[in-house]
């Protein structure tokens, strides 16, 4: 039987290669007697996946696509750690390294890419590596228990991935970027800055407009010369500089090679019998670096090697996103303008979104999305239809359902009313009708089950929430069906995930994700501060708070602002102040020449413009609390004269006010908190839009929640009227604990009231002995708090997060 079969054989075990043979398989499994080559010892693997190797989300193990019992079900005979070192297309005859010796009928060239060395000076010192394959991300992970300071070279994908992962292995990593700003080749320079602030918040640093001339070093590399004459330390320097067409030994076969092997539209290079697929073949002078389109190849010649039908391969719209947990970050197409361009844009610096659309001729040619990525592969799915969206322009900016017929704007809603060949899982080309197909035909009831059944979500992981929101549509409910979780990391939701962590006695992030099994290891942007927030919440003595999962404000105890300064707001409690604390203030102001001083809505002095490491200075010199303006927490109590001064008023709401701040400053709560209190009915203090109101009557006071100004305006319930200001702090302190046990995070008490209902709010804290063991929690938790500006002014390992990068010394050479 095996006489018949025509003898294929693949070069390179590689991501692409493979994939080919999975499909040729399908098609035509007794066609061909297959022998792959590969010069790496594994068996095929997911590159993709060794950034997240990198951050401990998964294991060598885990990254195998097809393990060594895959070649031996299909008849495969593989040679790993074998590279083929010659061809001979006349005598159709394949040498490899360690002697075999191999016929062929067609042989496949699927070698890939290697990365970017540049051919620097001590280049080749001990120390220098690239990022391209398990032996590189072992050498990282080796050299981080060894050694300290890492720098990357190559602010792209690859570098701030590599970056990303050294930072969690504990090194102190510096990116040197050549441009001006990060990934140049996928985002625009807004994006870019915006992407750059979330990453030096968790810790990466940067070195923008360097060009190395030299690696220094004896043996092993110790550091970099710049050309400007500058230097920086390191002991491991990763290149990630771009990738370079693994053709040497297709150009020493004879075949036409430009940057990649030059391949006609059926991946036939010039040579009969002779193809090339992947990062290695050059189609209409592209080579791709993304394994969408290689994938897309990889369809096209198995049809052909099968004898099946098959239209050509026409080239590839490519579409990009970083894996870089807490970062969410989008580019399609041509993102950048020019003359003959139109782009809309989108920037919200307090939720850190950005959007960017980009038109030509009428149709969508580009995007960039940085914050809140969901729109992403309706967005894409638009560039590559080329349709024309004229009149839309407007709503796909804004958000609304680009398909066809509207639906909404809820990811649901758009899933929905998404045509059923629109592309769901970019990585694999899986469709909306085939995902929807395996649920519905197939059986598959859970996102594992779908991912073996279509290969959807099986390469980057990216598409997750869009297989999810689909399981979730089409499933029966009678089997494993996925509800709507926190995050495209989980179905879990909120309740469940607090219940288990306490069942479970779960005690960090990582434990959480690992433990409940959550599909993205890693986290996201979203789960992973909703998850710091629970945590503390439940183990306020021994939680250890993850700064890398707060939000950038909260990393800095300051508010960013769009120039990338910062604003200082010091704690006035109650808005009431001294001419000496003013002075104090005006000094400050003057000292750091503060370009704007302003009076805030809640009654406070913002000093805008403070440069990052100005900021500690000033919170020393001002020698005053956090007025905690940039945080999940306690922000204001604004305050009315009161019966102090006013004539109508009946109560001391500054004495109140002031009671109320000093009692909550520094509370952690799952969104912002803002208090109000009014000395009468009149309600100057606009206490009826606050969390938490208070409005003296005659003889008493009272109590109001769940107000919100803001884009909806919400006013608020009243819960109760007391006589005492200690009955004012006993309902403060048990309504507040309860909405910190209670809401989800990012959710505020307007929109958890609205949720749970005023009435079981009322019933929650109806009895004294509810309140005073709610009180008595919360008392325990504001305990245990610190003003963070001390601490950081008192802690010299604190503090140097705030200094500028010290390595621009000149040159000592
Ligand atoms: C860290 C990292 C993260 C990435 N993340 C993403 C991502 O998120 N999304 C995305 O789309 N892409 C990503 N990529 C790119 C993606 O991995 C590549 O596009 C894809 O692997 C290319 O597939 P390929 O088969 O062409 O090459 P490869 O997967 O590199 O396979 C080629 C194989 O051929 C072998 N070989 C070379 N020469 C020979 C020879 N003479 N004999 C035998 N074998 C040989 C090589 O050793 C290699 O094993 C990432 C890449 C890296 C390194
Ligand atoms: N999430 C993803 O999709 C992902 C992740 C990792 C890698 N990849 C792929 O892997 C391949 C390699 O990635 P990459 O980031 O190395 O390639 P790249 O070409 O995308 O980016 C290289 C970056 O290095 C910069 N650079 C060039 N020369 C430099 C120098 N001398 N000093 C400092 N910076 C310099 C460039 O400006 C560029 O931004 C690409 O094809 C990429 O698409 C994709
Ligand atoms: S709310 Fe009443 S007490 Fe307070 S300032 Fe206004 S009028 Fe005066
Ligand atoms: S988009 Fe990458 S796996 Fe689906």
């Amino acid at each position: 039987m095996n006489a018949q079969k025509k003898k294929l054989v693949l070069i390179g075990n590689g991501m692409a290669g493979v994939r080919t043979i999975e499909h040729l398989l399908k098609l035509a499994p007794d066609k061909y007697e297959i022998t792959i080559f590969g010069s790496e010892p594994h068996p095929n693997y997911n590159r993709i996946m060794l950034s997240s190797v990198l951050v401990g989300g998964a294991d060598m193990k885990e990254i195998v696509i097809n393990d060594w019992s895959w070649y031996q079900e299909n008849n495969i005979t593989l040679h790993t750690g074998d590279p083929v070192t010659k061809i001979d297309t006349d005598k159709k005859m394949v040498y490899s390294k360690n002697g075999h010796k191999v016929a062929y009928d067609e042989v496949i060239f699927a070698t890939g890419s290697k990365a970017f060395i540049l051919p620097l000076p001590g280049a080749d010192k001990e120390g220098v590596i690239g990022f391209r394959d398990i032996a590189d991300c072992e050498k990282m992970i080796d050299a981080s228990k060894q050694y300290k300071k890492a720098v990357v070279i190559g602010g792209g994908l690859l570098g701030l991935e590599a970056a990303r992962g050294l930072l969690h292995l504990g090194m102190d990593v510096n990116v040197v970027h050549i441009n001006p700003y990060l990934m140049n080749l996928q985002l625009d320079e807004a994006a870019s800055k915006m992407l750059q602030r979330e990453l030096e918040a968790q810790g990466m640093k940067f070195l923008l407009q360097k060009s190395t001339v030299n690696i220094k070093g004896k043996k092993r590399a110790t550091g970099l010369v710049f050309s400007d004459g500058t230097e920086v330390d390191a002991d491991l320097v990763v290149m990630a500089v771009g990738i370079r067409p693994e053709v040497e030994l297709a150009r020493a076969s004879g075949l036409t090679v430009n940057r990649g092997i030059v391949v006609d539209d059926f991946l036939r290079t010039d040579l009969p019998n002779v193809y090339a697929v992947g990062e290695c073949a050059e189609h209409r002078g592209i080579t791709y670096g993304l394994v969408a389109p290689l994938y897309d190849q990889g369809a096209v010649l198995a049809k052909l090697l099968a004898g099946a039908n098959s239209d050509p391969y026409t080239g590839s719209v490519t579409s990009t996103k970083l894996k870089v947990s807490g970062v969410d970050v989008f580019s399609a197409g041509s993102f950048k303008e020019t003359p003959t361009t139109r782009s809309l844009k989108l920037q919200d610096d307090l939720a850190g979104t950005y959007k960017k659309l980009v038109i030509e001729n009428g149709k969508l040619v580009g995007a960039v999305l940085f914050g809140d990525t969901s729109e992403g592969s309706e967005l894409f799915s638009l560039i590559k239809k080329g349709e024309s969206i004229e009149g839309r322009e407007k709503e796909l900016l804004l958000g609304f359902s680009p398909s066809q017929g509207g639906g909404g704007s809820s990811p649901e809603a758009r899933l929905k009313a998404m045509p059923d060949d629109e592309i769901i899982c970019g990585c694999n080309g899986v469709s909306k009708a085939t995902v929807a197909d395996a649920i519905l035909s197939k059986g598959c009831n859970s996102v594992s089950a779908i991912k073996s059944c279509t290969k959807a979500s099986a390469s980057c992981g990216g598409c997750k929430p869009l297989v999810e929101g689909l399981l979730s549509i089409y499933s029966d409910g009678s089997g494993e069906a996925v509800k709507e979780g926190i995050c495209g990391c989980t179905s879990l939701d909120r309740d469940e995930i607090v219940a288990e962590i306490k069942r479970m006695k779960l005690t960090n992030i990582n434990e959480v994700i690992n433990v409940l099994e959550w599909k993205n290891s890693e986290g996201c942007s979203k789960c992973r501060p909703a998850l710091n927030y629970y945590l503390g919440m439940l183990y306020p003595d021994e939680y250890i708070d993850e700064k890398e999962s707060r939000i950038t404000n909260e990393r800095y105890h300051a508010n960013i602002q769009k120039d990338g300064t910062f604003s200082v707001v010091p704690r006035i409690y109650g808005g009431v102040t001294s001419p000496s604390e003013l002075k104090k203030i005006a000094e400050v102001a003057e000292k750091y020449e503060v370009p704007l001083v302003k009076f805030t809505g809640g009654q406070r002095l913002d000093l805008l413009g403070v440069k990052k490491e100005d900021l500690p200075k000033m919170w020393e010199d001002l020698d005053m609390p956090s007025g905690h303006a940039y945080g999940k927490t306690l922000r204001t109590v604004k305050t009315c004269v009161g019966n102090t001064f006013c004539r109508f008023g009946t109560q001391d709401a500054m004495g109140m006010g002031i009671k109320l701040e000093k009692a909550f400053e520094r509370l952690n709560t799952p969104a912002k908190v803002k208090i109000a209190v009014s000395g009468c009915p009149r309600n100057c203090a606009e206490a009826s839009i606050k969390d938490f109101g208070v409005i003296a009557i005659d003889g008493g006071w009272e109590l109001h929640v769940g107000g919100n100004g803001g884009v909806k305006v919400r006013a608020t319930d009243v819960i109760g009227v007391v006589k005492t200001e200690d009955e004012v702090m006993e309902w403060g302190h048990a309504f507040l604990q309860l909405y910190r046990e209670e809401a989800s995070w990012n959710e505020r008490t307007a929109h958890w009231i609205e949720r749970v209902g005023l009435d079981y709010v009322k019933q929650k804290l109806e009895k004294q002995e509810d309140r005073l063991a709610l009180m008595e929690r919360i008392k325990h938790t504001l305990s245990l708090t610190t003003d963070p500006w001390k601490e950081i002014v008192e802690k010299d390992e604190l503090r140097k997060n705030f200094e500028p990068l010290k390595s621009t010394q000149p040159a000592t050479l």
